[in-house]
């Protein structure tokens, strides 16, 4: 037995009332180890790379914050480098003067005197630490003016490139966990960096400021120091890259994690989550994964304290080495014991820069992996954007052809279309019909341009839509999905949703909620056209599927688009309202929409299983596994006999209703 079937036949806290997912081979998912997604395997090569290689990156880590910050607010950015620099050099300062008034207080001579001689170098201080004071708090006010605005440039940044993305590339499981994973951490990454750089600026100011102080004092002691840090440095360094290893390895986990705890709380699978009693199998499944994850967590803690364990051993041996090297220094009378007091407190300061240099350093470095998830993800999104065209799509084309089209969708191996040949022409009426997972949505996606072909061209007019621009394209289509979105907004923006610019009662908007039958939909809420219809809010209210489609094809008809593409309308409508909805689909294509429209007619796509209703279409599309099969109006599709695919669906459906009528 597998290790992984172990584990699913074992679950560490199986629950009293029975494992439902232990009899499975597997998981529930079905699967054990899904695979982890492209851009962890290429982050694994960097998890890997040596301490030296990495700690060479971060200047390339700190640009990406720098130019980011300085694209945001340049004078923000200038005065954060100024105010911080400055607090550096006050700490600098007030170090020398503490050693100088330290050496003063203690020379040789009577002690009353050398404290009066000392009182010019501890009012020195006194005032460095006064600016210090002031000076930080400036740090804190343009630090935190600053980190929220470079915040919202990078998460807007990141926005804009994933809303630009094809339509296509959400179809591509890496990308979307990519854009999950680099729309969160990613943006965090850049806020927290930017506050690690101004942190690392000031502590390496004064870091230099305790080594340079130390080494004038004693240039024996800055190599023991610094070998007290470089273990420190290796130690944190190390741990950060465990972490990040971890979270590589365990990224597949926590994506199953994430499907389990959504379905935990799922709204729309809420009623079949009771219904068919998941809540056990979902927390088995949720603690066996969990475990696993906590498991881990707890084995990098371990790793991590070993080598925080040794690191500290290294540079508390270091910093005992520097004592030693001073107490020979003194032994051997090489250094005054008033030097001696001044070296003691120059290390003191040295190792706490050196330490918070580190950390600053070690936070930084964390940060970068997360900063290459935001790098990533800008690149890869807009590397999935639409090539920018000079081209336009014809407005209200006279004809669509498809030539030679074939398409495979990402990551399958056999294709949704072979080979389609069609042209379709304004005005016309055409119905798609054919089995489940014949090609008939796919063929709608791709003659509207959402979807470029895998082989051959998609042309309107004389316009390959591959070289056209996208968006002079989609404003020409309409689209009536198979499952509307439900925008979680008031009724009538579900409506105008796809026309947000338009007058609100204009003839177009009548038309459309009459068409669709999506005005009984608005005369029975509690505020009509206002009522909020999404439970995502208090006040809101939720609508049966069949009201929701009403309202997806009123949205689709007051789009007022030249080519609109009608998948499975009807699905979840009542009869009267089915036959209202293709009346009215019928009745749109041949008129012109609105009183603004320059448009005569549009080209209408119907997909649908409800042949009754596609009789009057000017033409029937049979597809079949991809390909059309047959095409031709419902009389001459009929007149093919009963060796015909449409005559052998038609009859099936009108035998059901005479068999149901016989049985009355
Ligand atoms: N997003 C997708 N990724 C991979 N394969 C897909 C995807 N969507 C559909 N397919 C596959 O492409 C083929 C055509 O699907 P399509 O949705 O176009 O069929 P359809 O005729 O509209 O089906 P139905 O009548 O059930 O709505 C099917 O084999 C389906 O499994």
């Amino acid at each position: 037995m597998s290790q992984h079937q172990a584990q699913a036949t074992a679950p560490t806290e199986a629950p009293a009332t029975g494992d439902r997912t232990a009899g499975h081979p597997g998981t529930l998912i079905g699967v054990d180890d899904l695979e982890p997604p492209r851009w962890a395997s290429v982050d694994e090569q960097v998890a890997d790379a040596s301490l030296w290689q990495t700690l060479r990156e971060l200047p390339a880590t700190a640009a990406i914050i720098v130019r980011l910050s300085w694209a945001t607010a340049p004078r923000l950015t200038l005065l954060a480098g100024i105010v911080q620099l400055l607090s550096g050099c006050t700490t600098a300062f007030g170090l020398f003067a503490t050693a100088n008034a330290l050496t003063v207080l203690l020379e040789s001579g009577p002690t009353p005197q050398r404290v009066i001689d000392s009182l010019p170098a501890i009012a020195v201080v006194v005032a460095s630490f006064a600016l210090r004071g002031l000076l930080d708090t400036a740090v804190s006010a343009v630090q935190g003016t600053l980190t929220p605005r470079v915040r919202h440039a990078a998460q807007n940044e990141i926005n804009t490139a994933v809303a630009g993305v094809a339509l296509i590339t959400w179809e591509d499981a890496d990308f979307r966990e990519l854009a999950r994973q680099g729309g969160y951490h990613g943006v965090l990454a850049t806020e927290n960096s930017v506050r690690n750089i101004a942190e690392v600026t000031s502590s390496l100011v004064s870091l230099t400021a305790a080594v340079v102080t130390t080494g004038l004092l004693s240039p024996w002691l800055v190599p023991v120091l610094l070998l007290a840090t470089a273990a420190d440095a290796w130690a944190a360094m190390t741990s950060a890259k465990l972490g990040y290893r971890s979270f590589l390895n365990m990224v597949s986990r926590r994506m199953r994690l994430h499907v389990v705890e959504n379905l935990l709380v799922a709204r729309d699978v809420a009623a079949e989550r009771t219904a068919l009693t998941l809540h056990d199998v979902l927390l088995t499944e949720h603690r066996r994964v969990a475990t696993d994850v906590t498991n881990e967590a707890i084995r990098l803690e371990h790793r991590k304290s070993l080598v925080r364990l040794l690191g500290r051993t290294l540079s508390g041996t270091g910093t005992a080495l520097a004592y030693i090297v001073l107490g020979i220094l003194l032994y051997l009378t090489v250094m005054p014991l008033g030097l001696a007091g001044a070296a003691v407190m120059a290390m003191r300061t040295a190792t706490s820069a050196l330490n918070s240099t580190m950390v600053a350093i070690n936070r930084l470095y964390e940060h970068s992996f997360y900063l290459r998830f935001y790098e990533k993800l800008l690149h890869e999104a807009r590397g999935h954007h639409p090539p920018v065209s000079e081209i336009t799509a014809p407005r209200n084309p006279e004809t669509i052809r498809l030539d030679n089209v074939s398409f495979t969708y990402p990551g399958q191996d056999q294709p949704a279309l072979h080979n389609i040949n069609l042209t379709l022409r304004r005005g016309e009426v055409i119905a798609l019909v054919g089995e489940n997972g014949s090609g008939k949505t796919t063929l709608g996606k791709i003659l509207t341009g959402l979807y470029p072909p895998t082989h051959g061209t998609v042309r309107w007019d004389d316009v390959d839509l591959a070289t056209a621009d996208t968006r002079s394209v989609y404003e020409q289509i309409a689209v009536i999905a198979q499952e509307p979105a439900r925008w979680p907004m008031i009724a009538g923006t579900n409506i105008r949703i796809g026309r947000l610019d338009c007058a609100t009662h204009d003839a177009a908007w009548h038309a459309a909620v009459s068409k669709s039958g999506a005005d009984e939909v608005l005369n029975a809420l509690p505020h009509g056209e206002k009522t909020v219809v999404s439970k995502q809010f208090r006040q809101g209210q939720d609508l049966s599927g069949g009201q929701w489609q009403r309202i997806g094809v009123a949205r689709g008809i007051y789009r007022d688009a030249a080519i609109l593409v009608a998948d499975e309308p009807t699905a979840a409508l009542d009869a009267k309202a089915e036959a209202r909805v293709f009346a009215g689909l019928q009745h749109a294509t041949n008129i012109s929409r609105s009183a603004n429209s320059d448009r005569a007619t549009r080209t209408t796509v119907l997909v649908t299983h409800r042949l009754a209703n596609v009789s009057r279409a000017d033409r029937i599309l049979v597809l079949d596994q991809g390909r059309i099969v047959e095409s031709g109006t419902h009389q001459e599709l009929m007149a093919l006999g009963s060796h015909g695919h449409y005559h052998q669906l038609y009859s099936l459906q009108a035998q059901a209703y005479r068999n149901a009528a016989d049985t009355l």
